[in-house]
């Protein structure tokens, strides 16, 4: 530690060293700091005295020419960026305040921190003032957010804008390749820290008209949490990717830029799941549309309309939620009816090009209840068939819910009892839930398989007596309409041969009556021969 000097005016004063004129050239700190104060005050009336003398226009005027006077001296090219375009917000505003988010430095002197509640993280952005110095293919640019009021009937607002500062003659650079740069880093950055949301028609309804309401989306299903047969999943991805990077493609040939996709299985396989890891994988809100809540078509219109892009709409339980009529079965007097026709006229028809970037679900347990005209190709663009689960599938809820990586001792016996049972990913999950030790629970799992697997059995059983008892009834039914038909057939016999026996009996009675014409008549020609005697014998006696 350094001795403290006693303080000696006379010759250990710092300013003694200096000569003497030089104290009288540096002013006292007191005389300093009233100086200050007098020129800043000074300064504050006259720009008072300038703003008011000077109308808003013309001091604007004689700002933006002195700045360009400035800038045609000084070497360099400057690019304002406003934070609206006549009423409507600039997205290149958004897009830089976004990018210089990410460029901030330690040498950054003032910053605004912020967070919504459903942000994931802290947003920091540039104040008002600050500058930020960023470079691009060897050349070096700065930036600085500006503020100032503009006060408009009595009414002072804020305005910002976005200086960019950069060497003369690179203006091509800056325009076709850093600003570019700039919006797609920026679009990324968004995606990033996109937060989702599912919007649901709210139970709320403003003059009978329903509205989205939207909540965040949260639902941690992804491709990697799915459990599906590794082919369909990879035919899936590559599917959507395909759709998302061929904009230009879909425009190219006419189409709006849209996919739909049919999803169909038993309860409990993954369409719900599946349609959550598109949403999560695309970073695409949701918007699962109940049918039975809407009355019209106009009503959908409107709903659809009001859909942003980059998003899914969802139908799930097409086949049972509304008993749509399509257009030839509109009733009279009901053209405010919802109908076949309004829907599919979303999904393909002139609506549908009200938006981009969209993606169409529909969800069903019986594929084969549905409208053929709902699946017609260029509606349902690919069907996806969401079924029972296999081994893979099996293998992925293994390692999700116990971590399983690879292998285990009875995998085996599973894999046999699975192929051989109808088991969905629903119930393999709630199974694999049970127990917290892995070979407890998979040895439950295996329990739970196997008196499955009895149930089947038992219910394969019954359905095949079942069978053979609706069999047997069936012939005997046969047989008795065989009987009932032969019935006639038998008394037209018993008719015939009665009659027969009826035409039996009549040549007997002829031949009695044969008999007695014989018997008469072998007594007529006695008659006759007795009589012939008699009148010879009368003869003779004359
Ligand atoms: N393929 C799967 N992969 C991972 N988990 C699944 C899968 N299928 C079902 N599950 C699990 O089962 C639960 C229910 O599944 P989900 O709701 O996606 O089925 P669904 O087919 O949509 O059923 P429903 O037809 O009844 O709506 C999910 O929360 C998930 O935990």
């Amino acid at each position: 530690m350094l001795p403290c000097k006693p303080s000696n005016h006379s010759s250990s004063s710092p300013f003694n060293k200096f000569p003497k004129s030089f104290s009288t050239i540096f002013p006292s700190a007191t005389s300093a700091f009233t100086t200050y104060a007098s020129i800043s005050a000074s300064l504050m009336l006259l720009r008072s005295i300038f703003n008011d003398l000077i109308p808003y226009p013309l001091r604007k005027h004689i700002f933006s020419a002195i700045s360009s006077l400035f800038c045609f001296f000084s070497g360099k090219q400057t690019i304002i960026i406003d934070q609206s375009d006549g009423i409507e917000p600039n997205h290149v505003f958004n897009a830089t305040e976004l990018y210089l988010s990410t460029k901030i430095n330690p040498n950054t002197k003032r910053l605004k921190v912020s967070k919504r509640i459903k942000d994931k993280g802290l947003s920091c952005k540039l104040d008002k003032g600050q500058r930020i110095t960023d470079s691009f293919n060897g050349l070096e640019l700065k930036w600085r957010h500006v503020c100032y009021e503009v006060e408009k009937k009595g009414n002072v607002t804020e305005k910002r804008y976005f200086m960019l500062r950069f060497k003369k003659n690179n203006g091509d650079l800056v325009m076709n390749s850093y600003l570019p740069f700039v919006l797609k880093s920026a679009e990324m950055i968004e995606n990033e820290m996109r937060v989702l949301k599912i919007h649901t028609l709210g139970n709320v309804h403003y003059g009978s008209k329903f509205k989205w309401e939207s909540i965040k989306l949260e639902h941690p299903s992804t491709f990697e949490t799915l459990a599906l047969d590794p082919e369909l999943k990879t035919m899936i991805v590559d599917d959507l990717n395909r759709f998302i990077r061929r904009k230009e493609f879909y425009k190219k040939v006419g189409r709006s830029w849209k996919r739909g996709y049919l999803l169909y299985g038993p309860p409990g396989t993954g369409k719900s799941s599946l349609v959550a890891a598109m949403a999560n994988y695309l970073k695409f809100d949701i918007y699962d549309l109940q049918l039975e809540n809407i009355k019209s078509d106009s009503d959908l219109r409107r709903l659809l309309l009001d859909m942003g892009n980059r998003s899914i709409l969802v139908i799930e339980d097409i086949d049972c939620t509304v008993n749509l009529p399509d257009r030839g079965h509109r009733r009279h007097g009901q053209d405010k009816q919802l109908t076949l026709s309004g829907l599919l006229n979303f999904v393909d028809g002139l609506w549908s090009s009200c938006g981009d970037e969209r993606i169409i679900v529909l969800t069903t347990n019986h594929k084969h209840r549905l409208d053929p005209a709902l699946l017609r190709p260029g509606r349902m663009d690919l069907h996806i068939h969401l079924s029972y689960c296999g081994m893979h599938a099996f293998k992925v809820l293994a390692a999700n819910y116990l971590g399983i990586e690879g292998e285990h001792r009875l995998f085996g016996e599973i894999e046999v009892l699975l192929g051989a049972t109808k088991v969905t990913p629903a119930q393999v999950a709630e199974e694999l839930m049970k127990d917290e030790d892995v070979d407890v629970a998979v040895e439950g799992f295996l329990s739970f398989l196997k008196q499955r697997k009895m149930e089947e059995d038992e219910l394969e059983k019954d359905e095949a007596s079942k069978k053979a008892e609706v069999k047997e009834s069936r012939e005997l039914k046969i047989e008795h309409k065989y009987l009932k038909k032969d019935e006639p057939l038998k008394k037209a016999e018993v008719k015939e041969s009665r009659e027969l026996k009826i035409e039996h009996k009549c040549p007997e009675k002829d031949e009695v009556s044969k008999k007695a014409e014989v018997k008469e008549s072998e007594e007529l020609k006695i008659e006759h021969k007795y009589l012939e005697k008699e009148e010879a014998s009368k003869k003779t006696k004359f």
